[in-house]
């Protein structure tokens, strides 16, 4: 087989191919990323809390921001890892370390993100609502 042909051995001419792809490639995520689930879940808490707090459209916007950002980082840090585990197979080099701990590092910086999004829009509407 040709170089060519190879190549477009796995190319998806349909848009529903494609997006099926797309979500196996979620459910894959979910299913084994245990971070990523104790996220859905942080996720799941604040957006709940944000209904019984009643946020404003901005402070929405905040909050979906944060939750997508560390989603995001959390599926390109395991992308990364399958990558290194694939190409090092799963042999100590100090690269496959560099590029784990740089996308963790990812995670971490949205993480820290959205516990200041959290704070500065959950904190002052937690504290009127124990006064009141
Ligand atoms: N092939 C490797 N060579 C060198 N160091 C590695 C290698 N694989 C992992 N490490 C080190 O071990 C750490 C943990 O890697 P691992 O693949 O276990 O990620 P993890 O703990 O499952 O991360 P997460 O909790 O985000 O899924 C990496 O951040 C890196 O410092």
């Amino acid at each position: 087989m040709d170089l060519k042909n190879n190549k477009n051995r796995w190319k998806h001419t349909k848009f529903k191919q494609s997006f099926y792809h797309a979500c196996q490639g979620l459910k894959t995520v979910m299913g084994e990323e245990r971070n990523l689930r104790f996220h859905l879940l942080a996720a799941a808490l604040a957006l709940v809390l944000g209904w019984f707090l009643k946020l404003a459209a901005s402070e929405w916007l905040w909050l979906f921001l944060s939750i997508t950002l560390v989603i995001i980082n959390e599926i390109w840090n395991t992308v990364a890892e399958n990558i290194v585990d694939l190409v090092t197979d799963y042999q100590y080099h100090i690269l496959a370390k560099k590029a784990k701990d740089m996308a963790a590092g990812a995670v971490l910086l949205s993480a820290f993100f959205a516990l200041i999004v959290a704070l500065i829009i959950f904190v002052p509407k937690i504290y009127n609502l124990l006064l009141s």
